[in-house]
């Protein structure tokens, strides 16, 4: 079964709602955002989600220090980078981690290659910040991938709607959302419990 990874959540309701349909991944926006929040408010958010669930850190070129505050904080189980960083940046931290990257061209899907993160995020170009624009990329850009589908995610303007092709063409290990379960700007957890049901019922090929 596909994983899901729900993004940006910021309110006890909604990620009650995503732990109880069955989210794998929980993403805490720490980075330049309209859903970001604080460290302390993450670490409030993170005592009511169970351990099989995992919390990810999403930043955007964090520091180091930044980074190893927020784990011990918070106790993030992951660290997503949604910017520049480099490989050995990743590396010398030594987190569990999730690289993303914004898919404009056959270069930037090529540009994973010289990772070695845990899984990649693949997602199209933020618009006002570096992520989260609620836009879907070419998917067909990602016939050129080199990496296993057990270890990418999918996303850029997913939602119930799309979420099954997008599943069908590309077969990835897991799936993440933001904009597609926000209704008037805000998280609702109606759209948040559809998503995770209906991308759920879809089989990846790393099982088939
Ligand atoms: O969500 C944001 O506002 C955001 C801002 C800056 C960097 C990353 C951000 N989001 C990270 C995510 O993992 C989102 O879920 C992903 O970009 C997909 O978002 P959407 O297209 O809105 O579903």
């Amino acid at each position: 079964m596909v994983k899901v990874k729900i993004c940006g959540l910021k309110e006890e309701e909604h990620v009650r709602a995503a732990v109880e349909a069955g989210a794998t991944w929980i993403g805490f926006m720490f980075a330049q955002s309209k859903r970001q929040i604080s460290f302390e408010r993450a670490s409030k958010l993170a005592q009511i989600i169970p351990e099989h669930v995992k919390k990810v850190g999403v930043f955007v070129n964090p520091t180091e220090q930044q980074v190893r505050e927020a784990v011990e904080l918070v106790g993030l189980d992951y660290v997503q980078y949604h910017g520049s960083e480099e490989t050995q940046f990743i590396k010398k931290l030594g987190y569990p981690s999730i690289k993303a990257f914004s898919i404009q061209s056959v270069d930037d899907v090529k540009r994973a290659s010289q990772y070695e993160v845990d899984y990649y995020l693949f997602d199209a170009p933020g618009t006002n910040f570096a992520g989260g624009s609620g836009h879907v990329f070419d998917w067909t850009l990602l016939d050129q991938l080199s990496i296993p589908k057990s270890k990418v995610i999918l996303a850029g303007g997913l939602n119930s709607e799309n979420v099954c092709l997008a599943i069908a063409q590309i077969n990835p290990f897991g799936v993440d959302v933001s904009s597609g379960v926000e209704s008037n700007g805000t998280k609702d957890s109606q759209l948040i419990k559809q998503f995770i049901e209906t991308a759920s019922q879809k089989l990846t090929g790393v099982e088939k």
